[in-house]
């Protein structure tokens, strides 16, 4: 496997950290970032540490069903998560996890999806051409049994005709991925903006 690109895969998750806690979406330890590597790995941040603070052993290997290359290495505990993304989406080459407050907020205030519409910032999405759109974000009971909650993940997007930009957890996070990190930055963000947004808009009515 090319030491090249786990490097340069690295380099863009400490990047990614560090973006995220500046807007305040990783606290403590939480959230966990990963990129595709060739030959069916995934560089993805260790588990426990603080996400804007990461160095080069923040990051190890993974193979597609989130089993560490190297023996004794902790990933994420999320990890199968974003394999579950990877496995499902061919044209996924980053994932992002973080826990901002818009997303731990409204992932609170019950029902499945949470509907985004009205939004020029929707147009961030390919196949969106316009504000007039809407998009429902799944949102899934949180389960601190991994396994299961990508089996409830992956019975819904065998349910759903067009898969969204991402998925929300209950009081817990948001996952969201993109062709490769900058793309995955860019969804994250324009989520996020929307679900901060639609916060205000709740706490105006
Ligand atoms: C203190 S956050 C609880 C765990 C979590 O939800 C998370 O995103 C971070 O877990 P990781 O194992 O990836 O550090
Ligand atoms: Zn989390």
């Amino acid at each position: 496997m090319s030491d090249d690109a786990f490097a340069a895969a690295t380099a863009a998750i400490i990047a990614a950290g560090q973006r995220m806690d500046r807007f305040g979406w990783v606290p403590a330890t939480a959230g966990n970032i990963s990129v595709r590597l060739p030959d069916d790995a995934v560089a993805i941040t260790r588990s426990g540490g603080h996400k804007g603070f990461l160095d080069v052993n923040g990051v190890i290997r993974v193979d597609l069903d989130g089993r560490p290359l190297r023996p004794g290495d902790r990933p994420s505990a999320e990890t199968g998560l974003h394999c579950g993304i990877y496995r499902r989406f061919p044209d996924a080459g980053a994932v992002l996890h973080g826990h901002s407050v818009p997303v731990t907020h409204l992932s609170r205030t019950g029902g499945d999806s949470i509907r985004l519409e009205g939004y020029e910032l929707l147009k961030a999405f390919p196949g969106l051409p316009t504000h007039e759109a809407a998009i429902a974000l799944p949102v899934f009971d949180n389960d601190q049994d991994i396994a299961r909650l990508q089996s409830a993940v992956d019975r819904r997007w065998d349910e759903l005709g067009q898969v969204p930009p991402g998925y929300l957890i209950r009081g817990h996070g948001i996952y969201v991925w993109g062709a490769d990190m900058p793309a995955a930055l860019m969804r994250l963000e324009a989520l996020e903006f929307m679900l901060a947004c639609e916060l205000e808009k709740r706490r105006a009515a």
